[in-house]
């Protein structure tokens, strides 16, 4: 009987894999594709002939609408073939408890104000807390922002994890972000006297934290700099942009002193602020991955590296296992380089205004990715093993080097003589003449380091894996304003596309490497950018074209109007349904329908002028750190769920001049009817045109209120209203002129 219970367990896998059923996807998937087909053939044989209205405007509808096909294509790779999974931690720990790896977490932050200190702590105290052999974890805080509140933060927090760690252990509390589980009215074991005890005085300390931290913060500096020798780090001289590496052990893990209060051992806590010099590019978070990939090398050196934002804590604290039962799996672990969890919010309100919880793209698209290989890395909530990391390359002859043996302790014995040593990792030079950027660590070169990181990863063979549990892993802070989130999609979309034009091009680099499907799945998101120009033609010439009377679609008798019309109806029935059934709502789904029309008639095609002017030498790389904070007024309108305009912005100015563009002609084109009787004909021939603009002026309605009726602060600044007013009536006006 025992012989066979091991046995059983030495068969158990650790994690297990289930395919989702596809067939009705496919058959809709077939079926649209004929529709696109019956749509193309209808544009090309019905071209109007030179001289005719509407030549031009009909060739230019031609290549939209093929490239919109081929797009749609292209996405389908997303829902062909999707994967979940499902592991067994306590497998894992009858299995290998004693023999776990150690792990490396890397947490990065960039600008004390924008990402405030305590926000920064509450992550960092939510990792160290894992459920998980404290002496086999070491955390890690990189600080471009090079800034001493943070690092005054960081110290407070080392201390506060004397008590906080013990706490949630003994409670098994969840979330274990302080700030959270303090926040949230607590309903855990209340009834318990001990508990409340412990949870009033441990709340108590980390209240008084707070306070602290959020003085120094507001007075900007450190009254009392003796406390520690790393303020000495901090000179006068010294600035965000230009000072000398600071590397700072807070807690020595193998000190014998370094305990918590119930006497356990307390993980390594390290800050490091890389060296930065005004003559030297530091390429962003890449180049603060990899300052942070060689020193811990040299303090901790874990097989398994997780890397967060510093907004993202930590929801559960079962992660870690979730993640090792996946690289410790005996069947498959060795073929996977990095375990990716969903980027989940705490802040998003019902209806999820901005579409910030990219709700489709992590309930069913990467679930699509995995099928075909893998998910993409999304630089946060994700654990990789550190030497492919390095660069290694995958080998079905020689197995990675088992995790179990790569459990060495680590020993520090002299501290301050170790961070003396190990500062010139972190220096501008170090990195001068040598693979690092291009075959070691984190790619450099294009602002979404992850994409392209994890690119290349799949590209030297290695899988991934994609896990989103029922809990969410990590939680993090979303945009809260619309300019935030079109200045980030401008960021990922110019980044993307960067990718594409590069030497890592999925179709070119990734072919023969990597699966078609997963070809076709990065090529949908290195694509975002590309697709504003189709969708911006299309916002402005049908409506255009309408105020002139002039069709460019089918008539509502043509049995041609069919296919427009099925496959408008049943794209978006489809991707309704497909948002509700991943939890969202229908005005959610509406929501997502506008956001999805700004980001492609705003960040998507700065993002491409901005692409271009880069291949021709005028445009740097920029890196815009989306904000963590929104002061009150911005962050009740965001639970109130109205947009927050509030600023100028390019950006607001092409979305409010379209949006106006196709009330004018919409109106216009109602005026010029002499009678009652006519709309008859003009619905004949233009009820697609009418249907274009009409869905586009409702899905606007919102973007109206804030240019015309709203009068709060977030309403939009009214330079942007006359300056949409005088575009959108120049459109009219010239094409009125032009097109005869
Ligand atoms: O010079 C820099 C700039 C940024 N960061 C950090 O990078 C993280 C991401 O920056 P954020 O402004 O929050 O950008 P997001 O668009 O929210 O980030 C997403 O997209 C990035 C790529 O564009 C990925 O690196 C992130 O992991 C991913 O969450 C933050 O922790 C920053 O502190 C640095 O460490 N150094
Ligand atoms: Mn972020």
């Amino acid at each position: 009987m025992g012989s066979n219970n091991i046995n059983k367990t030495e068969y158990l896998p650790l994690f297990r894999t289930r395919t989702g059923n596809r067939l009705f996807h496919r058959l809709y998937a077939a079926a649209i594709f004929v529709g696109i087909l019956l749509i193309w053939i209808y544009r090309a044989t019905h071209i109007p002939k030179p001289g005719e209205d509407g030549r031009w405007a009909w060739i230019g509808l031609l290549g939209a609408e093929i490239w919109f096909g081929f797009y749609w294509f292209l996405s389908q790779s997303h829902r062909w073939n999707l994967v979940y999974h499902e592991t067994f931690p306590d497998t894992l720990s009858q299995r290998y408890e004693e023999e776990l790896p150690k792990l490396d977490i890397f947490v990065c932050t960039a600008d004390p104000t924008i990402e405030p200190p305590i926000l920064v702590i509450n992550t960092v105290l939510s990792v160290m807390a894992y459920d998980y052999p404290t002496h086999k974890l070491s955390v890690y805080l990189s600080d471009d922002g090079g800034s001493e509140l943070t690092f005054y933060a960081l110290l407070e927090a080392s201390r506060f994890s004397k008590h906080w760690l013990p706490f949630c252990k003994k409670y098994k509390v969840e979330p274990r972000s302080p700030a959270v589980y303090f926040g949230s009215p607590s309903q855990h074991q209340v009834s318990d006297a001990n508990y409340a005890q412990d949870f009033a005085s441990v709340k108590k300390l980390y209240e008084e934290m707070e306070g602290r931290i959020e003085l120094v913060t507001k007075i900007g500096r450190i009254p009392n700099k003796a406390e520690h020798k790393g303020f000495a780090s901090w000179d006068s001289s010294s600035s965000r942009g230009n000072h000398d590496t600071i590397l700072q052990i807070l807690i020595n893990g193998s000190d014998p002193e370094a305990k918590d209060i119930a006497g356990s051992t307390l993980p390594y806590l390290v800050y490091l602020a890389r060296e930065k010099r005004p003559q030297h590019f530091h390429n962003f978070k890449a180049g603060a991955m990899n300052a942070l990939i060689r020193v811990s090398s040299e303090i901790s050196n874990a097989p398994i590296i997780l890397n967060v934002d510093c907004d993202m804590y930590s929801n559960s604290s079962q992660s870690v296992r979730d993640a090792l039962c996946f690289f410790m799996d005996e069947q498959k672990g060795h073929e996977l380089a990095f375990v990716q969890f969903p980027q989940k919010f705490k802040n998003t309100t019902r209806n999820d205004l901005y579409g910030n919880e990219l709700r489709v793209i992590a309930e069913v698209e990467f679930h699509g990715l995995d099928g075909h290989g893998g998910p993409m890395y999304i630089g946060t909530g994700c654990f990789h093993r550190r030497e492919v990391l390095c660069g290694r390359k995958f080998s079905k002859e020689r197995r990675i080097d088992d995790l179990k043996r790569q459990n060495n302790e680590c020993k520090i014995s002299n501290v301050h003589e170790l961070e003396e040593r190990l500062k010139n990792l972190a220096s501008c030079t170090y990195e001068e003449n040598s693979q690092w950027g291009k075959e070691v660590g984190l790619k450099y070169g294009v602002p979404v380091e992850d994409v392209i990181t994890g690119l290349s990863i799949h590209c030297s063979g290695w899988r991934s894996a994609y896990y989103n549990p029922a809990r969410p892993a990590f939680l993090g802070v979303a945009a809260t304003s619309l300019d935030q989130i079109l200045v980030q999609h401008k960021r990922w979309s110019e980044g993307d596309l960067q990718i594409y034009l590069s030497k890592y091009c999925p179709a070119l680099y990734g072919l023969g490497k990597i699966n078609i499907g997963l070809i076709m799945g990065y090529s949908t998101y290195c694509l975002w950018s590309p697709n504003s120009l189709a969708v911006v033609y299309y916002s402005i010439i049908p409506p255009l074209y309408l105020l002139k009377s002039i069709s460019l679609f089918p008539q509502v008798s043509s049995v041609w109007f069919l296919p427009f019309a099925y496959v408008i109806i049943a794209v978006h029935v489809y991707s309704a349904f497909e948002f509700i059934y991943c939890g969202g709502t229908f005005v959610g789904w509406w929501n997502e329908q506008r956001i999805w029309l700004y980001k492609r008639t705003s960040s998507y095609l700065l993002a491409f002028v901005d692409t271009v002017l880069k291949l021709l030498g005028y445009s740097d790389m920029k890196f815009v750190i989306s904000s963590k904070v929104a002061d009150e007024d911005v962050a009740r309108r965001f639970e109130e769920e109205v947009m927050e305009f509030g600023i100028t912005s390019p950006m607001f100015t092409l979305i409010s001049s379209l949006a106006l563009l196709n009330l004018f002609c919409l109106i216009g084109i109602l005026l010029k009817l002499g009678s009652i009787s006519s709309l008859g004909s003009l619905y004949e021939t233009m009820a697609l045109q009418i249907l274009v603009s009409g869905a586009f002026v409702a899905i606007n309605l919102p973007l109206y209120i804030g240019l015309f009726v709203r009068k709060d602060p977030g309403r939009m600044p009214s330079s942007v209203t006359a300056k949409s007013v005088i575009f959108a009536l120049l459109a009219c006006t010239i094409s009125t002129l032009l097109v005869q």
